[in-house]
């Protein structure tokens, strides 16, 4: 039916609208209902379609009736359009960036006020973790990022954002997700519905799980090392980090089905794991555009790396239980919970295990060796404490003298701080419906979210002397172990180092991934050594920083290794 049947239709018989209207009043009432419809938008923040395309063209269309007696039955559809999308833009600029609106009192950058596509610009290279930095350093400690949403740098904003009696997950990460159909862990906003599915992956990192483990380490650990050993030439020791994560992993999570280490990424599965990871931060802050992206052929690489995990999740489903593994847990094989999660469930979470486990450990075995070997003193006091506890002959998988290696610790800490693999942290919003909330110093309304910004909090000067210098001493100096330098004053606040974030949504994996860096590290520097490749500037690592969500190094770590024994 074409428009001239379709608007009298409206006009007579639903709207009943009345047609002897002047031109200003018949604008008027178009420019009410725009205003009308972003209230609508502001309260419910539809995305159900029918009542989206409601709101944005059939209320126009149809009003579009007033105006017919003065544009004519063509020109009037399109001046009701204009004017009510006009006047609904306008509307919602004014109130963004009015007195009224609850994020008010906060400063930030107009355009970041204005609206969420800001950072998706400033996110198109990645480097959002640095721009917001410089938010912080020119505004302060709390800066509006976003219409809704603040960017805190405060060490007494983080146990009242992020602590038990804290702010749940925002939505930003659904959004990241493309909206899946079951929410994986980390992305849950219910705090009831967190705690109840965080059960079994706390059983799964239990002390007694850990140690089933280290088998699985042992083997890909052995075969990281030979493998390193029988390299000719340079190698780039981050790619072999990745291959090494990912098939420990693949054993940890799904009982094996990745050989990376033996093989290469032949498939590109690695690449493919970084396309997607680009793809998402556009849904991370516009996580409304996930609801239509799902249904749309958009974010290709995104949907590639979420199909292969599930993929691989729904196989390892079928396949049922060799070793515990991962999904021995996930799946309730270990009988504990009384009904067996839905097996939708199973797989979501196994998508995040996929991602979780493997590329933050990765990138951070692969820091702290970039940090030490451009630092060969440091490199030099590590491989001393190694050979004090592991000396050849000594099982360096026995993990029983890491709680001792306090060198060791300082570097894996001081990596963390200066490298978090979550650079802008974990967004926290009030519960919907659920009222304001004081969080320390700051004032969270309903329907708005915060963020503590990890990268910059952990390089506050307030907090850390010297914050942008790899100085693993610190943490030596803060137990006591060795003496401040004299005439200066050390600041060191732990409060302010949360690189596995804080509270009861925190790393779950934090104890794997430690155990496991450690144990890299002991076998590694007790068999082989490491130098740096001299036609290598290492200066170019730290230009390589991307925020993806997880942080990401473009620049390899070239080296040369060899046999110690
Ligand atoms: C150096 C290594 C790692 C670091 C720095 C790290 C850091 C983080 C951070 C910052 C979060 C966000 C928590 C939040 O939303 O507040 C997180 C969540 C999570 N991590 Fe890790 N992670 C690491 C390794 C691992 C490993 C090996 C696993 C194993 C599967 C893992 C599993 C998870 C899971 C399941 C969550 C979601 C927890 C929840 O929402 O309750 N992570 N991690």
């Amino acid at each position: 039916m074409g428009t001239e049947y379709v608007l009298p239709l409206l006009r007579t018989n639903i709207l009943k609208l009345p047609t002897n209207m002047t031109r200003n009043d018949a604008l008027l009432a178009v420019g009410g209902a725009a205003v009308l419809c972003h209230l609508i938008f502001k309260k419910w923040e539809p995305t159900y379609i029918p009542a989206v395309t409601t709101l944005l063209l059939v209320v126009p269309l149809g009003l579009s009736a007033l105006l017919v007696p003065h544009y004519g039955q063509l020109l009037a559809p399109l001046v009701a359009l204009a004017t009510y999308h006009t006047i609904l833009l306008t509307s919602i600029t004014l109130y963004r960036l009015s007195p009224w609106h609850p994020l008010a009192q906060y400063p930030g950058p107009l355009p970041a006020k204005l609206s969420k596509w800001w950072m998706v610009w400033q996110e198109r290279n990645c480097k959002q973790h640095l721009y917001i930095k410089q938010l912080h350093d020119r505004y302060g400690d709390v800066v509006r990022i976003g219409p809704n949403e603040l960017s805190i740098r405060n060490v007494d904003a983080v146990a009242p954002l992020m602590g038990t009696n804290g702010l749940p997950k925002g939505p930003s990460l659904r959004g990241q997700g493309l909206e899946p159909p079951i929410t994986g862990l980390i992305a849950i906003r219910d705090p009831a519905e967190h705690a109840r599915r965080r059960r079994p992956w706390t059983r799964a990192f239990s002390t007694a799980a850990l140690k089933e483990y280290e088998p699985i380490l042992v083997k890909r650990i052995s075969q990281l090392c030979e493998q390193l050993a029988s390299q000719k030439g340079t190698l780039d020791l981050a790619t072999w980090f990745s291959w090494f994560t990912y098939d420990f992993m693949g054993d940890m999570v799904f009982g094996g089905g990745s050989e990376m280490l033996a093989h290469g990424d032949q498939d590109g599965i690695w690449t493919m794991f970084k396309e997607g990871g680009e793809g998402q931060m556009m849904y991370h802050h516009v996580p409304w555009l996930a609801h239509y992206a799902k249904r749309l052929p958009m974010s290709p690489a995104l949907k590639k790396m979420r199909g292969f995990a599930l993929g691989r999740t729904a196989e390892r489903y079928k396949k049922g239980a060799s070793t515990k593994d991962l999904f021995y847990y996930l799946s309730n094989e270990d009988g504990v919970e009384k009904t067996p999660p839905p097996a939708a469930q199973v797989i979501s979470d196994g998508v995040l295990a996929t991602i979780a486990a493997s590329d933050t450990t990765s990138t951070t075995l692969s820091n702290a060796f970039w940090n030490i070997l451009r630092h060969p003193h440091y490199y030099k006091r590590l491989q001393a404490e190694v050979d004090k506890f592991y000396p050849v002959g000594e099982n360096a998988f026995d993990t029983k003298h890491h709680s001792k290696m306090t060198f060791l610790d300082a570097v894996l800490n001081e990596t963390l701080r200066m490298y978090p693999v979550l650079p802008s942290g974990s967004q926290r919003a009030p519960f919907p419906g659920n009222g304001d909330r004081v969080v320390g110093p700051y004032y969270i309304p309903d329907g708005t979210q915060a963020r503590i910004h990890f990268w910059s909090l952990q390089r506050d000067p307030r907090y850390f002397s010297h914050p942008d210098t790899f100085w693993p001493e610190r943490w030596l100096i803060a137990e006591g172990l060795e003496p401040a330098p004299a005439g200066e004053k050390f600041v060191h606040n732990p409060n302010a180092f949360i690189p596995f974030s804080f509270g009861p949504s925190n790393c779950v994996g934090k104890n794997l991934a430690q155990m496991e860096m450690r144990m890299v590290f002991c076998y590694l520097l007790q068999n082989l050594d490491f130098e740096l490749d001299k036609s290598w500037n290492p200066a170019e690592r730290e230009n390589s920083t991307e925020d993806q969500f997880v942080l990401l190094m473009r620049s390899p770590v070239q080296v040369t290794v060899r046999r110690r024994v």
